[in-house]
């Protein structure tokens, strides 16, 4: 099949003296998982805010995913600590779909994450395993192309996390969604993207980059940070 690609370019951003990004360009592809890896410091963070419109480019910037609808997966949850687990899906369904499709729908990508029988519990109720399942939910409950993700595994535990990696997995290979994936693991990089961007230290240049999954190579992708 092939491949869209959607390019981002003009990218310039400096904090004070500070040039974090001159005229960086990166190429993404549309409906695959995108990983972002590189030392810290090297800009992922406000590559990600740029792309979201978090913060501001200091220069105008030509991006083919200006006008897209994006859903967020944070390392921390997000979710409201004072309502269920389906509100806080329901807060999202409520925009974007009519009344009688959401309870199907909320039913749908709570069951498809593991956490139906958990729809009337508070998120403070929860471990990080299961809020962030709840969360996964509702970045894709979200009708967005876009599906921006900041380390959403670092903080759950090693027995849970292949397992939540897993359900991503199931999820992102039947929807159609453009992932952008910053992570600082390896191993979950090779294991749910499509395509791996390297970055170099700032002013940051595209060091690396791999879009053969059958060529990932641990070792490679190590010593190219
Ligand atoms: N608001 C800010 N003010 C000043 N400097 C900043 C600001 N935000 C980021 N920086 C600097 O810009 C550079 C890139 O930061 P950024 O957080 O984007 O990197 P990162 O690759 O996401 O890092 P990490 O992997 O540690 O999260 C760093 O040198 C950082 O100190």
């Amino acid at each position: 099949m092939e491949e869209i690609s959607l390019t981002i370019k003009n990218i310039n951003k400096s904090y004070n003296e500070k040039v974090v990004f001159k005229d960086f360009e990166i190429t993404l592809y549309k409906n695959k998982v995108n990983c972002i890896l590189g030392k810290s410091g090297c800009g992922k963070s406000t590559l990600l805010n740029i792309l979201s419109k978090i913060i501001k480019n200091d220069t105008e910037l030509y991006s083919e995913i200006e006008d897209m609808q994006i859903s967020y997966i944070f390392q921390e949850d997000r979710l409201i600590d004072w309502i269920t687990i389906e509100d806080n899906i329901n807060l999202v369904l409520k925009n974007n779909y009519k009344k009688s499709d959401r309870e199907n729908i909320c039913k749908k990508y709570l069951k498809e994450v593991g956490i139906y029988e958990y729809k009337e519990y508070y998120p403070q109720m929860l471990s990080g395993g299961t809020r962030q399942r709840a969360n996964i939910a509702r970045a894709f409950v979200y009708p967005s192309q876009i599906i921006i993700m900041d380390e959403p595994f670092k903080s759950i535990d090693i027995s849970s996390k292949k397992q939540i990696m897993n359900i991503f997995k199931t999820i992102i290979q039947k929807e159609k969604r453009t992932v952008i994936f910053v992570t600082h693991d390896i191993e979950e990089a090779i294991y749910l993207s499509d395509n791996i961007n390297i970055l170099g230290e700032t002013p940051t240049v595209s060091k690396l980059f791999f879009n053969d999954k059958s060529k990932f190579n641990k070792e490679l992708i190590e010593n190219s940070i």
